[in-house]
């Protein structure tokens, strides 16, 4: 797991680096330009002009060093510096002298862009106020223009650690540096920055590590997965129950139940309204049914006594009965517990039931359910701390789900990087609670299980993104490909 650091404790760190392991700071920003460069020409490599916009800081310092670096790989780099302040920092300076040939532009100058690509290196995490004025005209002209344009770290005008901005380049590659800022996960802000690309400039990391955060980044290494051993059986994988579906929503029941199967559930027992019996028996024929004695929806959730996880909600509706029942069931239940779509909306009608939960059980809404649940918020920032002092207060873990879905405990956030636009489809979020469900009942602790299971479910949507692309991905696909994404997490072979 990564630790995501502030821009102050970037800097902290820079410091760090430069006194504990002799190195320069030119020379750091040496590096760091050249793991640009290498990053770039592999996104890029047919690129054969560029034109570099460089501030007057230190992000400008690393614009001029990539491109004299680019001019070295053959590639025809126009360099401009954009001269906001009268002074340049001594490296941006060292790096200005170094290049034959520098365009300097200043208020009221224009610039006709005539290259293949941007390079935007105008202001990085030195931002301390939003961009306005003639810097907010130029940003204009660079968002407007028709070539792709790849940010230095941060695209210019994006703070690193909040949001309310003034002007922003919009990117389409962000190459950030060491890691991932923490604007990067959030929607209100995320949306400036394209894809983007960590590449390592040799920080130190031990002294990352030794700073406050509370929030980081999931790796594939933090993933678990119950073993399976030669003599177990499946028994040894747990019994869950799956209470879910109402008519015209047994579509949810089903892809749930499938994901359950798919993640490596012992036994499964699904609760459907008996007018949904013939397809879930039809279309799941692993798992076990019990029938509800209401016809199209659920009106008496009963719990599996011997039950190891058990999941209630996709499908299930609102009808009277079935809130009347769900409330019932959640007074009574004592098991890992994961609550989905419909039942955070019943419970998000009766939040004193939040307390009553047992403890860290998991919630997966979306920000619509969030919002709901816990109170509309200004933007993704304010979420998040919502989500914590809801996941303290309550003892849950969150599910917040979203382009980076976080994983929200008592103790930290994670944010999930894998995935796609694709999967924000009908469908999969009930293969995304099925998953949880099923390592939550193979005896994976809630916080690990929903950290794993929003990986594999975000690798399972780009391995199906790569097969079918992502206008046409639907959630069936994510339950083809899942197989692939535990295997290869499993075999630690991830591409
Ligand atoms: N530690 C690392 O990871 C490394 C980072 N590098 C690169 O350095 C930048 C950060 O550089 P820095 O010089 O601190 O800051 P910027 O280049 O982003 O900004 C420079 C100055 O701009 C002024 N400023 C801020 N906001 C505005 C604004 N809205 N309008 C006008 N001017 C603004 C501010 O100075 P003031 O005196 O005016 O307050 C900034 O100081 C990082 O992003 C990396 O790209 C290293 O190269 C490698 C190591
Ligand atoms: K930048």
């Amino acid at each position: 797991m990564k630790k995501i650091i502030s821009a102050a404790q970037t800097r902290a760190t820079d410091s760090f680096t430069i006194t504990k392991e002799g190195i320069s700071s030119i020379d750091l920003m040496e590096r760091a330009s050249k793991r640009f460069v290498e990053c770039f020409l592999e996104l890029y490599p047919a690129v054969s002009s560029v034109c570099v916009f460089a501030g007057t800081g230190n992000n400008g310092g690393d614009g001029l060093a990539i491109a004299r670096l680019l001019q070295r790989n053959g590639v025809d780099a126009q360099a401009y510096l954009v001269k906001y302040a009268d002074s340049l920092s001594a490296d941006c300076k060292s790096n200005f002298d170094r290049l034959d040939n520098c365009v300097v532009l200043k208020e009221g100058d224009h610039t006709g862009v005539n290259c293949e690509l941007i390079i935007d290196a105008i202001f990085g995490s030195g931002l301390n106020r939003p961009v306005e004025g003639w810097l907010a005209d130029l940003f204009d002209d660079i968002n407007r223009s028709d070539v792709p344009v790849v940010s230095v770290d941060v695209p210019s005008g994006l703070f690193a650690d909040s949001s309310g901005h003034g002007a922003v380049i919009r990117a389409d590659d962000t190459i950030t540096f060491q890691r991932p800022k923490r604007s990067f996960f959030v929607p209100e802000t995320g949306r400036f920055t394209g894809k983007w690309h960590c590449v390592d400039i040799g920080l130190n990391e031990a002294f990352i590590e030794g700073q406050e955060s509370d929030f980081y980044l999931i790796e594939a290494s933090d993933v678990g997965l119950p073993k399976r051993e030669k003599f177990s059986h499946k028994g040894n994988f747990g019994k869950v129950q799956l209470l879910a579906g109402s008519y015209g929503k047994m579509g949810a029941a089903i892809l749930c139940a499938k994901a359950i199967m798919r993640s490596g559930a012992g036994l499964l027992t699904v609760h459907i309204p008996r007018e949904g019996y013939t397809a879930m028996q039809v279309s799941v024929p692993e798992a076990m049914v019990t029938v509800d004695e209401g016809g199209e929806f659920i009106s008496n959730p009963v719990v599996q006594s011997d039950a190891s996880a058990i999941c209630i909600g996709p499908g299930l509706g609102v009808n009277e009965s079935t809130v009347h029942g769900l409330l019932q069931f959640l007074r009574s239940v004592e098991k890992p517990l994961v609550l989905d779509a419909d039942a955070l909306n019943i419970l998000a009608q009766n939040p004193l039931l939040l307390k009553e939960l047992p403890s860290k059980t998991v919630l997966t809404p979306h920000v619509g359910e969030f919002h709901r649940l816990f109170g509309e918020c200004k933007d993704g920032f304010e979420r998040l701390e919502r989500a914590q002092q809801a996941a303290k207060k309550y003892d849950l873990v969150i599910v917040l789900k979203g382009a980076h879905t976080a994983v929200v405990d008592s103790e930290r956030v994670v944010f999930n990087n894998t995935g796609n636009a694709g999967m924000a489809t009908g469908g999969s979020g009930d293969v995304l609670a099925g998953i949880i469900t099923a390592l939550l009942g193979q005896g994976m602790a809630a916080s690990e299980a929903a950290l794993s299971g929003v990986y594999l479910h975000g690798l399972a949507g780009d391995y199906a993104a790569k097969k079918v692309g992502e206008v046409s991905l639907m959630a069936s696909d994510l339950l083809e490909s899942l197989p692939y994404s535990i295997d290869n997490v499993r075999k630690k072979k991830i591409i």
